[in-house]
């Protein structure tokens, strides 16, 4: 391989290469290889984790930019150092049974998440500012349901707000090595079309761009 192949690209070095950072977990949901998003899947429900009066949301079609967050706002589930989550039309969810067990967590953020009081588990984040760039859609974590082909994680989100959870940031170079082999690239904040659209949002909203 020639200098600027190395400098500039060439992946002649690592394609096909086995994976080296198996041993590194980043969610249930991605760690032994991603389910493959189904053709024509229109939806399911999502059942909290308790054993009785299990909360159940029915989401009434296939879900959008499914990713793993490392932010500390969004829920994982026990021991793992990310969250896998996806947007949807918020007129899609409907909370179907036990809807008196959620309360929001956290009534100032932009996306209000609606948790089950019994087992922890959020069940679905709603924007309720009608200016913000992701109004009308809302978050909901679709390894809650027993129903196969939701749409696969495409990107990492919010990598190095693990830190902020406690992971130690020399671990940090596996992490990303291992959400690059998963076919996940790492972001330190949204994927870039989707920071595109926050922006594009926001110069709408200040007359600069038509
Ligand atoms: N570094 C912060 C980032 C939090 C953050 O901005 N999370 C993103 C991704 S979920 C977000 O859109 N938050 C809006 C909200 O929590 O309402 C943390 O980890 O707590
Ligand atoms: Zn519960
Ligand atoms: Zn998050």
């Amino acid at each position: 391989m020639g200098l600027l192949d190395k400098l500039f690209g060439g992946d002649e070095d690592t394609a096909g290469a086995p994976p080296k950072f198996t041993h590194v977990k980043i969610h249930p949901q991605v760690d032994d290889g991603i389910p493959p998003t189904a053709p024509g899947f229109s939806g399911g429900t999502l059942q909290c984790k308790c054993a009785n009066n299990a909360v159940v949301v029915t989401v009434g079609d296939q879900t959008a930019h499914n990713h793993v967050c490392g932010c500390t706002k969004c829920w994982k589930p026990d021991g793992a150092i990310f969250s896998q989550i996806a947007v949807v039309a918020r007129d899609k969810v409907d909370v179907t049974e036990n809807g008196d067990k959620l309360d929001v967590v956290d009534a100032s953020a932009a996306i209000q998440r609606h948790a089950c009081r019994d087992c922890g588990v959020h069940m679905y984040g709603r924007i309720e500012d009608s200016n913000h760039p992701f109004h009308g859609l809302d978050f909901v974590h679709t390894e809650l349901s027993a129903q196969t082909g939701w749409a696969a994680p495409e990107f990492a989100a919010f990598v190095s707000s693990i830190i902020e959870s406690g992971v130690d940031p020399a671990r940090m170079d596996d992490i990303r090595g291992r959400l690059s082999e998963l076919g996940l690239t790492p972001y330190d904040c949204l994927s870039p079309p989707l920071m595109d659209a926050i922006a594009t949002h926001v110069a709408k909203q200040k007359g600069v761009l038509s």
